[in-house]
């Protein structure tokens, strides 16, 4: 068994994102090393963060660490709720023109009042490290090469190292979101899994969870998916981030938990992700790599070996 996955005795083993992130981060770095050598300059992301979404403050605070241990560079545009959609897309398209930029990700959810889609698809598809652009998207649906969302990519290079081969398996995606379900659900079906995508529609989620090998939960509600919902011996992965009170750590405080009950299902699932410490640090690892790849592709450069071998 790879080392991040930590057995507990008569419970699931722990998938410890962190660990398994800190050796994708590592290649990112080799590959940002080769690549600073053969540009002049660091591969360079940039954050675009609109409005005060707490799970996105966790991401860009992350972010701006981990970009900069991998010698890459950390550029932030923090922007006021009341930003316009033009303006945004201008911000966006600055960033498309800027010839030192080499990765763009734009914050999700964005306000209210502006369109998404469009501010998405103003990014440039060579520096779309989160992969959410309707040309990415579309390269994913074709299997053609491309930017892959970061946080699908994370939970299924986890799956791999925890189960193996992943053919045949069922996988059940509870979320369907643009930015984390349907992606994962077109990844899991390419590793050849049988694949069923649950929402707010879905009648009767814990029957349809019992029969699978592997859950993933993308949901943003803490805690919805219960332990009597779990196969014994499936694979649960939890992607939800919420903050919520914890009076206990003194007045005001606050913890991120999880879309999984996760003491319930450790009980009977083989191996679970924990919130924090699971998911949320393998996206960013996978945005490191993105955008490594986004810089190398940019300058009609081979992907760096240390990444091609992940
Ligand atoms: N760890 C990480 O790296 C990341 C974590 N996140 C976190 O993951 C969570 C989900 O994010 P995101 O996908 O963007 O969320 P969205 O809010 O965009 O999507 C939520 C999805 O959950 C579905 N849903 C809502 N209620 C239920 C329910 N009762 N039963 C079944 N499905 C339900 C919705 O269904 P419907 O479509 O029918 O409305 C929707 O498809 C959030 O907590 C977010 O912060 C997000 C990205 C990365
Ligand atoms: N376009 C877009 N792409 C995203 O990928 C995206 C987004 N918008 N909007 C917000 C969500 C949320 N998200 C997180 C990523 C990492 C952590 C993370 O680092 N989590 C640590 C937190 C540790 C801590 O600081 O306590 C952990 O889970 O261990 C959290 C949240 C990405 N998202």
């Amino acid at each position: 068994m790879t080392d991040f996955i930590k057995p507990v005795e008569g419970r699931a083993a722990v998938i410890d994102g962190k660990a398994a992130a800190a050796t994708i981060d590592a290649a990112a770095k080799a590959g940002a090393g080769e690549l600073a050598a053969a540009l002049g300059r660091p591969p360079c992301l940039a954050v675009v963060l609109v409005g005060e979404d707490p799970a996105s403050q966790v991401y860009v605070r992350n972010k701006i660490k981990r970009t900069e241990a991998a010698g890459m560079r950390s550029i932030e545009h923090l922007e006021p709720a009341d930003i316009s959609e033009a303006d945004l897309v201008a911000l966006v398209n600055a960033l498309n023109a800027d010839d030192g930029v080499d990765g763009i990700l734009v914050q999700m959810p964005l306000p209210d009042h502006i369109d998404s889609r469009r501010v998405i698809d103003a990014i440039d598809p060579a520096k779309d490290v989160d992969g959410l652009t309707a040309e990415s998207a579309g390269r994913l649906m074709l299997g053609a090469p491309g930017l892959r969302p970061c946080t699908p990519s994370g939970c299924v290079w986890l799956a791999r190292k925890a189960l193996g081969d992943l053919s045949g398996r069922s996988v059940v995606v509870i979320g369907r979101s643009i930015l984390v379900g349907k992606p994962a659900a077109m990844l899991f079906l390419e590793q050849n899994c049988t694949v069923t995508m649950a929402h707010s529609r879905t009648r009767d989620l814990p029957a349809l969870c019992a029969g699978a090998d592997i859950v993933l939960a993308a949901v943003g509600r803490p805690e919805m998916v219960r332990g009597d919902w779990i196969k014994p011996g499936a694979l649960v992965l939890d992607v939800g981030i919420n903050r919520i009170d914890a009076p206990e750590k003194g007045e005001g405080k606050t913890r991120l938990i999880g879309d999984v009950a996760y003491d319930e299902a450790a009980e009977r699932a083989a191996f679970i992700t924990p919130v924090p410490g699971g998911v949320g640090p393998m996206t960013i690892a996978m945005l490191l790599a993105n955008a490594v790849r986004a810089a190398a592709l940019r300058a009609g450069l081979d992907e760096p070996a240390a990444l091609a071998a992940l």
